[in-house]
């Protein structure tokens, strides 16, 4: 049996997590970690000082804020419990936190733990790398009225992997607004809509002359983050320490 621990467990995907690993036959939630403890009638244990927590797991599962990282992670490498993160929004020092934190235990990251965004992650990339700078790039991302980041960590996640395949790299124009944002053909634009019960949807837009190419995925339910998150901590519990994403859970 996996003993899992629930960072964030009373949030939107930590409740839909909860109720999937419940349906599992070899895993358990044995704990959970959020601000407010009372707020659900949980089935396990919820602390609001992860440091605080008196059950031992086999593997934590993150979807909380970036401001509970720093104490998420120094829990883990504390008690050599093995990671997988979903929480988006970091800053670039927070991300570092965790390559550095997984030279101590095994750390698996994703800011899309659907199998499908993955896939089309790579399709872009492959359409990026054939049409050059004769196309432009802009990506529309559209999430419910509940989201605290934008643009979302997916949309960044897709920008980086095309700018992988350019050797000049090029500048993220976020929402367009007034004179400043002309578009040059250095640019990537990304844009966030915000509203309603959207569940998740990201669009590639290739602009060419006279052509247009558009690749996208729709999540139709957050039940495919929660079942990529077990995947990754089934994945997860008999690795090595190290850094791991999608591309080791789905090559
Ligand atoms: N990688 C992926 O596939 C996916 C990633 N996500 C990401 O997961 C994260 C959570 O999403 P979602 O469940 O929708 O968000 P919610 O806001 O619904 O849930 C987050 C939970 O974490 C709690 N929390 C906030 N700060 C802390 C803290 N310092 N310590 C412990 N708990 C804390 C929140 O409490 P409170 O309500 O009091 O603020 C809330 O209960 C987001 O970053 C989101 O972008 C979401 C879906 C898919
Ligand atoms: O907050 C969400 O809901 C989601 N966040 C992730 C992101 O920021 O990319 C993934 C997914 O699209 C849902």
């Amino acid at each position: 049996m996996i003993r899992v621990i629930l960072n964030g467990c009373n949030g939107k995907m930590g409740r839909v997590l909860a109720k999937l690993i419940n349906e599992e036959k070899s895993m358990e939630v044995v704990a959970g970690i959020d601000r407010e403890i009372d707020k659900f009638d949980n089935t396990f244990p919820v602390y609001s000082n992860i440091f605080s927590c008196l059950e031992k797991g086999d593997v934590l599962i993150d979807f909380s804020h970036p401001s509970s990282i720093r104490n998420t992670l120094a829990f883990c490498v504390e008690t050599k419990t093995p990671m997988v993160t979903a929480t988006t929004g970091l800053s670039g020092e927070e991300m570092t936190l965790f390559v550095e934190a997984s030279k101590s235990i095994p750390v698996f990251q994703s800011s899309n733990m659907a199998v499908g965004v993955n896939v089309i992650i790579d399709l872009a990339a492959q359409a990026a790398n054939a049409l050059g700078n004769t196309f432009d790039i802009e990506i529309i991302e559209k999430h419910h009225n509940k989201k605290v980041d934008s643009p979302s960590g997916t949309a960044f996640m897709i920008a980086n992997a095309l700018n992988e395949t350019f050797e000049q790299k090029k500048e993220y124009i976020y929402g367009r607004h007034g004179n400043e944002d002309q578009r040059t053909e250095n640019h990537i634009g990304i844009h966030a809509v915000r509203g309603g019960t959207i569940v998740g949807e990201h669009t590639v837009i290739f602009a060419g002359p006279d052509e247009i190419i558009e690749i996208k995925h729709t999540a139709l339910s957050k039940d495919i983050f929660a079942l990529g998150a077990i995947r990754a901590a089934k994945f997860i519990t008999g690795q090595k320490n190290g850094y791991y994403n999608m591309k080791d859970l789905i090559k």
